[in-house]
């Protein structure tokens, strides 16, 4: 696999020489100091990036835990995405390609993909259910702003599963010119190590960050878990100190008991999807089941492959967060801190409340937990307010 029996790239014979093709330049890339300081350049002077690492204080006070949160919703784009499709894009542009397409469900990994195709003059389609289409209406509007074609995607549950396959589907026959830029760390190999390899700057500006306003490492570092490229781009930096725990937070919709929820760790079984062996919801005949969530970035019956991994390797716990959970955390950040967050990241802020009690617990005192911050909650708005019944 390339993550312990995860991992691997399970695709029809017409992918496999695209797939060979984006291995060597990304692994060329890695070891090229010209495209590590074109990268850099590019995260700097127009991502924003490195992101600001923010100590709640008011959050703090609430729930009795030194939370530090990793603003990754002051990124250009408004998430964390930015990073990924940067990467992706550049290595586009070498590969002498002229077209991108992408699967998005949130919409904000669509935007960056759009955003950065505007930037280096690439044609963009971005695949998106139709479900999602309408829940994040804002980022749709965005993409054609950027001049995106959004294609809407009306097969199986019309959400990120379905965009991905119509965009694996579009790739098969246009590979000569086109280059699919997923937008998580999912998918065949290159794909997993290649996205955790855009992100895991996000770890590593963490870690130093946290040195220099705590002098020391966190307790714990929380993230959302929808594909996993937030996660792993946080956890990465954090996985050789053993005193740091890792808590990816999955979407656990309606519940766990009501089948209605995208909790592939509390509810899915190791099997292959899009192309990657990792952990999946699906019936005993192996067949997908469709997954739920309030939010639909995190709206996704599989899971990268790494953290099926460090699931296993039990180097990092995962924990379902429930959409009211969720939309209780949302309000919270929004009334403590003047902090409009994307519902996935909610439930990261969510997650590492529920977590904090037996943290205190163990260590004896007042842990420090860094939580990513993944999105901006502009494009929930409407399903929040709905939800609070204040946008009357
Ligand atoms: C703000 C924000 N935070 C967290 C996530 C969770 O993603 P991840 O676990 O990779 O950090 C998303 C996902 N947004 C993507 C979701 C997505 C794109 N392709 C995927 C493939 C599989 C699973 C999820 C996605 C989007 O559609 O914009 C997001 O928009």
């Amino acid at each position: 696999g390339h993550f312990g029996r995860y991992g691997g790239r399970f695709v029809p014979e017409a992918l496999v020489a695209a797939l060979n093709q984006l291995d060597a330049a990304y692994r060329h890339a890695m070891a090229d100091e010209a495209f590590q300081a074109e990268f850099g350049a590019l995260l700097r002077d127009y991502a924003g990036v490195p992101s600001l690492l923010y100590r709640a204080t008011r959050l703090s006070e609430s729930v009795g835990a030194n939370i530090l949160l990793k603003r990754e919703d002051l990124n250009h784009t408004g998430a964390h995405k930015v990073r990924n499709v940067l990467g992706q894009a550049l290595l586009t542009k070498r590969m002498g390609k002229r077209r991108v397409i992408a699967e998005t469900g949130a919409g904000q990994h669509g935007v960056a993909s759009a955003t950065a195709a505007a930037l280096m003059d690439l044609e963009c389609v971005v695949y998106m259910g139709e479900v999602d289409t309408e829940r994040q209406a804002l980022n749709v509007a965005r993409m054609k702003m950027l001049g995106a074609t959004v294609v809407p995607v009306t097969s199986g549950s019309r959400t990120l599963k379905d965009a991905l396959n119509e965009a694996l589907r579009d790739w098969v026959s246009t590979v000569d010119h086109t280059h699919y830029c997923i937008g998580t760390a999912a998918g065949p190999h290159p794909f997993p190590a290649m996205v955790r390899d855009f992100a895991r700057g996000i770890g590593v500006e963490a870690r130093r960050q946290c040195l220099d306003l705590t002098g020391g490492l966190p307790d714990a570092v929380g993230a959302c878990v929808g594909g996993g490229s937030n996660a792993i781009g946080i956890f990465h930096a954090f996985v050789g100190d053993e005193g740091v725990r890792l808590y990816g937070f999955e979407a656990g919709g309606e519940g766990i008991s009501s089948g209605r929820h995208a909790a592939r760790f509390s509810g899915g079984t190791p099997g292959v999807l899009h192309g990657t062996r990792t952990y999946v919801l699906q019936d005993d005949d192996g067949q997908t089941l469709e997954s739920h969530s309030i939010s639909a970035g995190l709206d996704y019956p599989g899971v990268g492959p790494e953290h099926a991994w460090l699931h296993d390797n039990g180097r990092a716990s995962y924990l379902p967060v429930t959409d009211d959970e969720a939309m209780g955390a949302f309000q919270l950040l929004c009334r403590t801190e003047g902090i409009i967050p994307a519902l996935e990241s909610a439930h990261a802020v969510a997650g590492i409340i529920k977590v904090v009690p037996a943290l205190r617990e163990e260590l004896g005192r007042e842990p420090t937990i860094i939580i990513n911050l993944s999105g901006r909650g502009d494009k929930d708005v409407e399903t929040a307010g709905a939800y609070f019944g204040i946008l009357k």
